[in-house]
């Protein structure tokens, strides 16, 4: 499990650590991951043209210090101060010390030659967007050759959301220390972080619980039941889909295939689109009739390309009135906007998937002109506060928060699962991991972030050959949840 923690929760364990060790110790231990990452990457220290952009606090000296060990490897070290008189002292000291040179002109900088160039600007203590002069230096770093690594944090990423209120340094990679902070992952943070190295700076033991998580594989196998010896057809918990209808039975056929593909026990279909599911699917029991005419399950699925006609409407809500769990997608939805109070008032755990426009529906708030606004956790929370339910906002970092707040941001995926039919197969996923919970007692938020997280790996493997189409991503599932259980290798 990969916490995210906060600025504050940092700093308070800093304070914590630091109080038992000599002062600068953490910093050196920053400084000297940092170095040996950016040794990795750029794979030589000899001749190699570094520049360091020093902004006023401890992320500058963060960056000289790192910036002292490569010049005293024997790299060409430049650094330039934001704030000269502000700069960190003894990281200053050090680094001329090691022979680092400090560029007299920001204009003379040699970011237009670099190989390397560490952002030092701002870290956790940066607020708002970029000064103009630092805008500037991380325009031109962008513009330049050299390979662009953050230090802790872009410099303009909020680290606590991943908001971005104006200009960014575009990292490659981020070097973070003692704690991956929500805004590399999560928002437009994320876009801007790269690859995220994590140095390890002793801060663990007084970090507390993280704001948010973030599920590894090995978490994400963890949470789908794998069948055992004594397992029956039923064991693996029985999912029902309600989805698609007679002229459009797509949404039907790839979530029932995507439920079936993730925990292949028994799914049953109840809807409209009954026969073009049985066409594609002839290991689903299915029903043309309502959802009490289609057996015992363990968990619904409702919604995806189901329509919002009165029909659609009573039967979405015979489906909550049941105290089973529920995933509510698309149209379903829709005519939840319209009838909260069938969330509210259940007790079984309800999931509801919504994008960006399905979110602001619902949630009236979300829906003016700021929309969910670059706080994305704190969106979900919220929503989910308010119905009691758990919300899975789906984006290029989906986020999962149920209504006690706790919080998981998938970090699986890929661009390319924007297209149509990819939700009508995470809700399918869904409720095949869903449906397993009354048996495994799983909580539905880690249930939902396992379900996207899995999503996430079948796109990425469906990707691998080219642009994908919702049905590949059904292709993939069982590849994607077998590697799961082999800890990602392939069969
Ligand atoms: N807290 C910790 O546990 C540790 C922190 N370390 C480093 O210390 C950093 C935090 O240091 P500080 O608290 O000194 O704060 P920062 O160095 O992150 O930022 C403070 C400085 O940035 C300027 N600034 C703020 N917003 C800005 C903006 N929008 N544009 C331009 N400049 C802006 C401020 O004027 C201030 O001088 C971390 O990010 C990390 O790099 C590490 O040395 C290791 C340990
Ligand atoms: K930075």
């Amino acid at each position: 499990m990969i916490g995210l923690h906060t600025a504050e929760q940092v700093r308070t364990a800093e304070r914590a650590l630091m109080a038992t060790l000599p002062p600068g110790t953490l910093m050196q231990r920053a400084a000297t991951g940092l170095a040996t990452v950016c040794l990795g990457l750029a794979g030589r220290a000899h001749g190699l043209r570094v520049v360091l952009l020093v902004g006023a606090g401890d992320n500058g000296g963060d960056a000289l210090f790192a910036g002292a060990q490569l010049a005293g490897r024997g790299a060409q070290v430049t650094a330039v101060l934001l704030a000269p008189e502000r700069a960190h002292a003894s990281g200053l000291t050090a680094f001329r010390r090691a022979g680092g040179r400090v560029a007299d002109d920001p204009a003379r900088s040699g970011l237009d030659r670099a190989d390397l160039v560490l952002d030092g600007i701002v870290g956790i203590g940066g607020s708002g967007g970029l000064r103009p002069a630092a805008a500037d230096l991380a325009g031109q770093a962008a513009a330049g050759p050299g390979l662009l690594v953050a230090v802790d944090l872009p410099s303009g990423v909020a680290a606590d959301t991943g908001e971005v209120p104006g200009e960014v340094f575009p990292a490659q990679h981020t070097v973070t220390f003692g704690a991956v902070k929500p805004g590399l992952v999560v928002g437009e943070g994320r876009r801007h972080a790269g690859q995220v190295h994590l140095v390890d700076i002793g801060l663990g033991p007084h970090l507390g619980d993280p704001a948010a998580r973030q599920l590894t594989d090995a978490d994400a196998a963890a949470r789908i039941e794998p069948p055992s010896p004594d397992s029956d057809k039923y064991s693996g918990g029985v999912v029902g889909v309600v989805a698609g209808s007679a002229t459009y039975p797509g949404a039907g056929v790839l979530c029932t295939g995507a439920a079936l593909r993730t925990r292949p026990g028994l799914v049953r279909y109840a809807g409209t689109a009954a026969d073009g599911v049985r066409a594609s699917w002839p290991e689903a029991i299915v029903t043309s009739g309502r959802p009490g005419d289609a057996g015992r399950v363990q968990a619904w699925v409702v919604g995806p390309g189901m329509g919002t006609d009165d029909d659609a409407r009573s039967v979405l809500a015979e489906v909550l009135a049941t105290d089973l769990p529920v995933v509510v997608d698309a149209d379903g939805l829709t005519m939840v906007a319209d009838a909260p109070e069938l969330v509210r008032d259940r007790t079984a755990p309800t999931v509801l998937t919504p994008h960006d426009r399905e979110f602001a529906r619902l949630f009236t708030w979300a829906g003016g002109s700021t929309g969910i606004g670059g706080d994305r956790m704190a969106a979900a929370r919220r929503g989910a506060a308010e119905l009691g339910c758990t919300v899975l906002l789906k984006g290029d970092a989906t986020v999962i928060a149920d209504a006690h707040g706790t919080t998981y941001v998938n970090g699986t995926g890929t661009p390319w699962l924007a297209t149509a039919g990819t939700g009508d197969v995470l809700s399918g996923v869904l409720g095949a991991v869903l449906a397993q919970t009354p048996v495994t007692g799983l909580p539905a938020v880690e249930a939902a972030a396992a379900a996207a997280h899995l999503h996430g790996r079948a796109g990425q493997l469906a990707a691998a050959d080219g642009p994908l189409i919702a049905g590949d991503l059904v292709r993939h599932l069982a590849e994607a949840v077998g590697r799961l259980y082999r800890g990602g290798a392939p069969a």
